[in-house]
């Protein structure tokens, strides 16, 4: 039997308020997110991507439709337990790599830093030689390129343990071979049994996905299921 989905979308709808007036970021969205597998969001520039993740991360509220967490309502979550879900469960990648880590730090205390938000601990050695990033624990995070950069960043999430790992546009600053780095890491996340949701109109990253849900204007097109990954 299928696992249930992770996170239920009914009927979402996201406004936001301009001096023009509102401006819908997303309206009617209505998707099941599986436990297991990548999620690929799909779409032009201002297709509603970002908007779409940001609901699923608990930073925006929807004006209209409900969503849920492991059948949870998020809606009828106190503030703490909203926080708690986000800490424990969301694992977040953003386009920009030095978005995802602390400067300051060295690699193997990013990794640290981020299992002890989360409440857990973590072995840097490990994750670091799982992610191909052998022996850097010791750098300072300007020593890695940008794509060994957001490598470290979705260890950060493997440190966490999350559950759902959410990026948006994870490869979209990368040159190509930097970009070769994220992809691994993703099917690696994908092969680790994480629910993996990414926003991206980077067609190499597109065709990783084991379901590709197609945005344009807010709305949602359609959604591709694939039985293989390439
Ligand atoms: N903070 C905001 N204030 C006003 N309008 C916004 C805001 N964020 C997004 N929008 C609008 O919502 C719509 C969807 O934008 P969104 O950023 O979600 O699309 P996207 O597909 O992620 O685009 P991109 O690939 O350029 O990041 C667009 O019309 C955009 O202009």
């Amino acid at each position: 039997m299928p696992d249930k989905p992770i996170f239920t979308l009914r009927g979402i709808g996201v406004d936001y308020p301009t001096p023009a007036g509102l401006v819908t970021g997303v309206d009617d969205v209505s998707i099941d997110i599986p436990a297991r597998g990548m999620t690929v969001l799909a779409g032009p520039s201002g297709s509603g991507k970002s908007t779409l993740l940001r609901v699923l991360g608990l930073f925006e509220h929807p004006a209209r439709g409900t969503l849920t967490f492991q059948g949870a309502d998020v809606r009828k979550l106190k503030h703490r337990e909203r926080r708690a879900l986000r800490r424990h469960h969301l694992g977040l990648v953003f386009q920009n790599p030095g978005d995802n880590l602390l400067g300051y730090l060295s690699v193997a205390d990013n990794l640290r830093a981020a299992a002890e938000a989360a409440g857990t601990e973590c072995t840097p050695e490990d994750i670091l030689g799982r992610l191909g990033l052998h022996g850097t624990g010791g750098w300072k995070i300007s020593a890695l390129s940008g794509g060994q950069q957001q490598r470290l960043a979705f260890g950060c999430v493997l440190a966490a343990r999350s559950t759902v790992v959410l990026a948006d546009e994870p490869t979209s600053q990368l040159d190509e071979a930097s970009a070769d780095l994220v992809l691994d890491t993703l099917r690696y996340l994908v092969d680790q049994d994480f629910a993996v949701l990414v926003a991206s109109h980077d067609e190499r990253l597109i065709d990783l996905g084991t379901r590709v849900a197609r945005l344009h204007k807010g709305t949602l097109q359609g959604i591709e299921e694939r039985e293989h990954r390439p």
